[in-house]
């Protein structure tokens, strides 16, 4: 995901998204309307000081000019105000508004994007990059824009109350920029690395802290001490070179006032002794002076935050530019679950291959159907491309060739949303979010389980004992990811979701195997009962768990090799014969542990 470095990043794509995400244009228009007074009022101040300092060394105190600047002052310091709050305001929108699609989007991508990205670079992009664009938006698009009106403004003025003042004070920004462009340029690359250690180190904290556990039980404890010091010392060294820089700017930038000052007030006092300059003139000399030199700086900081902006505009249009899941595939809403009874034919791979990205072909010519009401048992090897034959039936990815189908329909031609909440996926680690069990059954569940329902879907995955024995009952958290619950409990917890959701087409992988005898005698009476008039593909590991289904499609190496009922494939079938001989050896053989 990182941005390509040889592609300039085009100023374009960074207004775009701004104009694509930002509030009422009037609210900006308004800001800039606010911020274009406010800049002629500070621009007025020095002038009506020089009035009142020339009158009042003529002995001629003028009350009004004092009430004028007083007044001037007040309404530059409320107008400044206001138009800092709407930038903000609109910052807080624009970053709102990008936040929300963003998030629409990451719900949506497709599973290869996360195959291929980080989530903790993606996390990254939603938070980071964002804040940002709102920061360069808030605290410096308005700034720049004022500081470049007060700029041209004081210079006009100054010309006109003093060339030759004016002509020796700009003679000194061509030199502060020699010395602190290239300075500027250290910044940019030295901030930027400090970024992207920063953002590296946040990954680095993420995968331990999620990992705490493999971490322990790998021992490797020292080996992410060593690496996280590694981290910290480079965060180190890039903060002390920020330090270096300031180290150098800031004398520069104190010695070029000072010189300012020496010069203004040198020269300048010169030509009021001999009468060319007024007291008032050179008071307002010195106010432009030191109007003008905040917003020098706040130009170049501009640059800078400008390349940070479009640096975080270009990997957030990585994501922007994703195609959705949704777009991948189409189409009309899948027919309603009361009109399951229509289904005749099931599931049918019709000569599916597939291949993941950067992977040779995991599937090849795939050929094999899965009936309704019955259940159709994979076998085959491990890495033999089962669990990637469910996730092409779930639409996490595409095949390279061939169909799937349906009732004879191809399974793309469904809307994807509408056809996964026909889909119920046991998986061998059934994973649960962080919050209640209730919160867990229900979970993505577009119509409200009763009290009943559940306690009916508990009762069939054999839960009840367990969540009787809870003292928050079904109100019990699971912690995150489901830690403090077992593997076993998890696991009926998610045959619990999928009675829940009554789902057309089931999906097992191995649905029983933390189970201990008695309860899984239990728990594939309940799957039972759910297979009934539904399709059901279960990847079997223990071919015990499976002897009994319609039919066994064995796969070794991505391709089908066998079909047929335990009866058919144990005569015929070479390596099933021995794969149930090795079962069989297993059984008998005594285990270290169970
Ligand atoms: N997301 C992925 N990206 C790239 N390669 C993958 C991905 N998922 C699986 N593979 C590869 O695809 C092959 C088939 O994996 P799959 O998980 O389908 O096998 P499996 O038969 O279910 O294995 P097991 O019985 O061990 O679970 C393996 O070689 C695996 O390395």
């Amino acid at each position: 995901m990182n941005p390509s470095d040889e592609r300039p990043i085009r100023l374009k794509e960074f207004i775009s998204l701004m104009h694509l995400y930002r509030p009422s244009i009037w609210l900006i228009v308004l800001a800039l309307f606010l911020v274009l007074i406010e800049t002629a009022l500070s621009l007025a101040v020095p002038l009506l000081t020089m009035t009142f300092v020339d009158l009042t060394v003529e002995s001629n105190f003028s009350g009004t000019t004092a009430v004028l600047i007083a007044c001037a002052f007040i309404a530059q310091i409320a107008l400044s105000g206001v138009s800092i709050y709407i930038m903000i305001y609109i910052g807080q929108i624009l970053v709102t508004n990008l936040r929300k699609d963003l998030w629409y989007r990451v719900l949506r991508l497709p599973v290869y994007f996360y195959d291929q990205n980080s989530s903790g670079e993606t996390m990254s992009r939603i938070t980071h990059d964002t804040n940002v664009i709102k920061s360069f938006f808030t605290d410096q698009l308005i700034p720049f824009l004022s500081s470049t009106l007060k700029i041209i403004g004081s210079i006009v003025i100054l010309f006109a109350l003093n060339w030759s003042i004016t002509l020796l004070l700009l003679f000194i920004v061509p030199i502060s920029l020699a010395i602190l462009k290239p300075l500027g340029k250290k910044t940019y690359k030295v901030s930027k690395s400090l970024q992207d250690e920063t953002a590296s180190f946040q990954g680095d904290l993420g995968r331990v802290l999620s990992d705490i556990r493999l971490v322990k039980s790998s021992i490797a404890e020292e080996a992410e001490t060593i690496q996280g010091n590694d981290r910290i010392n480079k965060l180190l060294k890039h903060g002390l070179d920020t330090g270096k820089i300031m180290a150098i700017i800031s004398p520069i930038m104190t010695t070029i006032t000072l010189l300012v000052l020496v010069v203004v007030f040198g020269y300048g006092g010169v030509q009021v002794a001999n009468g060319i300059l007024s007291a008032g003139t050179l008071v307002a000399i010195v106010f432009y002076m030191f109007q003008i030199m905040p917003p020098i700086s706040q130009i170049g900081h501009f640059f800078t935050q400008l390349q940070k902006a479009k640096g975080a505009t270009e990997r957030i249009n990585i994501i922007l530019n994703e195609q959705l899941e949704a777009d991948l595939t189409s189409r009309p809403p899948f027919k309603k679950k009361t009109e399951t009874g229509n289904c005749t034919s099931g599931i049918q791979f019709d000569n599916v291959s597939f291949s993941y990205p950067n992977n040779n072909n995991i599937l090849e010519n795939v050929n094999f159907s899965a009936n309704t009401s019955e259940l159709t048992a994979i076998v085959g090897p491990s890495g033999a491309g089962k669990t990637t034959l469910f996730s092409l039936i779930e639409r996490f990815y595409q095949p390279s060739k061939g169909k799937i189908t349906y009732d004879k329909q191809c399974v793309n031609d469904y809307d994807v949303q509408d056809w996964r909440l026909n889909i119920a996926y046991v998986a061998q680690d059934s994973p649960l979010m962080s919050g209640s069990i209730r919160y867990n059954l229900t979970y993505g569940l577009n119509t409200h389980s009763t009290d009943s329902e559940i306690r009916v879907a508990i009762d069939k995955a054999n839960l009840t004992s367990f969540i009787d024995s809870l003292p928050e009952g079904i109100e019990t958290e699971v912690g995150e990811r489901g830690i403090l619950v077992s593997g076993g409990q998890r696991q009926r917890l998610a045959i619990a979701r999928a009675i829940l959701r009554d789902p057309r087409i089931l999906l097992l992988d191995e649905a029983t195997a933390h189970l201990d005898s008695h309860s899984e005698i239990l728990v594939q009476e309940a799957l039972n009962q759910l297979m009934f008039s539904r399709t059901t593909l279960v990847i079997a590991h223990r071919l015990s768990t499976v002897q009994h289904a319609n039919k066994l499609v064995v796969v070794q190496n991505g391709e089908v090799t066998g079909e047929g009922t335990h009866n058919d494939l144990i005569q015929h079938h070479q390596f099933y014969q021995e794969l149930v001989a090795n079962q069989l050896y297993k059984q008998e053989t005594p285990q270290l542990s169970n």
